[in-house]
């Protein structure tokens, strides 16, 4: 690795470029995760109205208990903080239970779900 600095005070063109691909790459990764978020909650939005027909409860604290044990494992093999991944997880339960408790209050007040 060069220094950042080239003694003139701009960025040395080597370090400019490396910077740029490892920005590109996690430009790329950010995409990726977007969309599978997207996808995520296109899955979730399912099981909302699943629930709501079939009067389900909104949360099911004993299935996202098994996915938090295995997604700690799957960090730890993955050299990823663990409390980070729960932390993370849990931040998207918790919104797509807000979700499915609104699928539930539309359907309980006659409303049709959105697309
Ligand atoms: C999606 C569901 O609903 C809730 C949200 C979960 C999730 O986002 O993974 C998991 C359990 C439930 O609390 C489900 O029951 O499968």
């Amino acid at each position: 690795m060069t220094t950042s600095k080239t003694g003139t005070g701009a960025v040395d063109p080597e370090v400019r470029r490396e910077l740029e691909r490892l920005r590109d790459s996690i430009d790329n990764i950010d995409a990726a995760v977007v969309h599978l978020l997207a996808e995520r909650f296109k899955a979730t939005q399912q099981v909302g109205r699943l629930k709501a027909v079939h009067q389900l409860p909104p949360a099911d604290p004993a299935r996202e208990a098994r996915q938090i044990d295995r997604l700690r494992r799957l960090a730890e093999n993955a050299k990823l903080d663990p409390a980070f991944a729960e932390k993370f997880l849990n931040f998207i339960i918790a919104e797509v239970i807000r979700h499915h408790e609104r699928i539930a209050e539309d359907a309980a007040n006659g409303q049709q779900p959105d697309d």
